[in-house]
């Protein structure tokens, strides 16, 4: 299958979980009566962004709400899901993971954010994520019949290490369930996710919670999509929507034809 269609659904999210759960089934319902036939969520999509709601909104695999719901999203629509992130816990350990499933409910993948955001900008953002989660130890992709397509969680973005050993390991397109900060979205957002598309020449699809004034944690929104030529194809404004693209994988296969760069990377000089 050269062309599929991904919808991103960026999300009101309150601190009603209930609620969450539902607008969360009535966007992937949308994205799939609109054709998509993979569908992604935003990061924290299930409780407010906040070291103080990680405990009390966690699930455990298997038997978590969510995680039961979002297994039957993927199955009544018959869609590829990657459910954005919720608190997971196991062993006494809480971390911000990230289940996928396929279009017959099953578990396929589960990602486990690697790099936990503990920043410092005085007077502008403060925000330490292993006060409460534990890092992720993998590096995670699934198979779909269109390809092989990654995992990874916000803050991940920032380590072109990590997405370079996927795009080493044959991904064509990375899904990136986020919630930037009203400080470094402006600035780094869009230039890294369109940066990590460029320089591995794969499709970045990020998703955010729709922006909230009032939350403690003001995410940016902004949800897009870009391509191996490192252009933005869709981007959503700060407001809850589904936004979609069409992935052309002939298309990622002609621009790694013509400007080689996987191909040209000196090895013998220079490893990861
Ligand atoms: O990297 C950033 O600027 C934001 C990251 C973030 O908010 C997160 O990882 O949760």
């Amino acid at each position: 299958m050269d062309r599929f269609k991904l919808g991103l659904c960026q999300l009101q999210v309150t601190a009603a979980k209930e609620e969450n759960l539902q607008r969360a089934a009535a966007a992937v319902k949308d994205a799939a009566q609109q054709g998509c036939q993979l569908v992604a969520l935003p990061e924290m999509f299930n409780c407010p962004y906040g070291n103080h709601y990680f405990a009390k909104y966690a699930e455990t695999f298997p038997q978590g709400e969510t995680i039961i719901r979002l297994g039957q999203m993927a199955k009544e629509n018959s869609v590829y899901l990657v459910g954005g992130s919720i608190p997971e816990l196991e062993d006494d350990k809480l971390y911000n993971s990230s289940f996928v499933f396929n279009p017959a409910g099953e578990m396929i993948a589960r990602h486990r954010k690697i790099h936990l955001f503990d920043i410092d900008i005085p007077s502008a953002i403060t925000f330490r994520e292993s006060d409460t989660l534990s890092p992720g130890e993998a590096v995670t992709s699934f198979d779909t019949p269109f390809g092989r397509i990654g995992v990874a969680i916000c803050y991940d973005i920032r380590f072109p290490e990590l997405i370079r050993t996927m795009a080493l390991q044959g991904i064509v397109l990375l899904i990136l369930p986020a919630a930037f900060t009203m400080v470094t979205g402006p600035a780094h957002w869009e230039l890294t996710l369109r940066a990590r598309s460029l320089d591995n020449q794969i499709y970045v699809a990020a998703v955010s919670p729709a922006r909230d004034e009032s939350a403690d944690f003001v995410a940016y929104g902004h949800s897009l999509v870009t391509s191996p030529w490192g252009e933005v194809m869709v981007q959503a404004d700060e407001k809850p929507g589904l936004i979609t693209a069409n992935i052309d994988l002939k298309l990622l296969a002609k621009i790694r034809e013509q400007l080689p760069l996987l191909k040209h990377r000196r090895t013998s000089v220079y490893q990861l």
